[in-house]
């Protein structure tokens, strides 16, 4: 098999976002994405002048450093990116899997794999308009049908204005057997500059206040705990 690139391997650290906030877990952010989100905090794993950081590793090696940094106990294995989907992170899966860790994979939900299936926790988070990107709706619909053998799987949705409120009520319309999870977007990507806790919390009251308004009760609105606690630092 073709080695896997990696920009990070990271943790313990709690999962900040989504479905399994709170949650003790190790990180694998996986080097490359087919799209480029405006407001994207993850940049180093997308953009090509990143790429000579990213290592190219073997299932065995990544899971070498994930057993290291887990000191030996099973806990959740998150992979995210970039887009883990557009690399085969099947052989990993199943390997956390046998040795009794929790699965989660955070896409896009652009491109499917059969390998969702084997998943704990598939996290589809299609992209809002302010994203500037334009999901396919049939690509998305393929990763939900790809994703019905997971053990669970979600739509978590970034809203930075009342036109990605929209859009996240029209996927949630189109997908009504799905949990919807809506967290705020964060304006600021700078690894290097701090988010103010008050600021994280005006967008979120903005956010509850749009959903307690329009009387949308079939939906989860989180904060991203980690930027909370380190803002928009790597490696946490
Ligand atoms: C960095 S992405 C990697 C996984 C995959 N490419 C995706 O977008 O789902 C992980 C999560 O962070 C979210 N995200 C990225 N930038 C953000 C920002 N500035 N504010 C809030 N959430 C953000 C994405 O929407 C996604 O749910
Ligand atoms: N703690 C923590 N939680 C996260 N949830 C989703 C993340 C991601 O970048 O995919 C992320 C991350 O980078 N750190
Ligand atoms: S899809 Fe995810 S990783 Fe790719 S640019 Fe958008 S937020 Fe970043
Ligand atoms: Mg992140």
């Amino acid at each position: 098999m073709k080695p896997l690139r990696i920009a990070e391997i990271f943790g313990p650290t709690i999962q900040g976002e989504g479905a399994l906030i709170g949650e003790p877990t190790v990180f694998v952010r996986a080097g490359g994405c087919d799209y480029r989100c405006s407001w994207c905090d993850s940049m180093h794993a997308v953009d090509s002048a990143y790429r000579d950081a990213w290592a190219p590793m073997t299932t065995e090696a990544i899971w070498a450093e994930v057993a290291r940094l887990s000191g030996g106990r099973a806990l959740t294995l998150s992979i995210s990116g970039g887009n883990p989907a557009i690399q085969d992170f099947g052989q990993l899966v199943a390997r956390a899997r046998a040795e009794g860790y929790r699965t989660a994979l955070e896409t896009q939900g652009s491109v499917a794999r059969d390998w969702f299936a084997g998943l704990d926790m598939l996290v589809l988070s299609p992209k809002p308009p302010s994203s500037g990107e334009v999901p396919d709706p049939e690509a998305l619909a393929a990763c939900i049908a790809a994703g019905q053998g997971a053990g669970a799987m979600v739509l978590k949705m970034v809203i930075f204005d009342a036109e990605d409120y929209a859009f996240a009520r029209r996927i949630a319309a189109d997908h009504p057997g799905l949990p919807v999870y809506l967290q705020p977007g964060n304006p600021e990507t700078d690894p290097d500059r701090p988010v103010a806790a008050q600021d994280v919390a005006d967008r979120l009251l903005w956010l509850v206040e749009m959903v307690t308004a329009d009387g949308w009760f079939g939906v989860r609105v989180l904060p991203q705990l980690h930027v909370l606690l380190w803002g928009n630092q790597r490696g946490v």
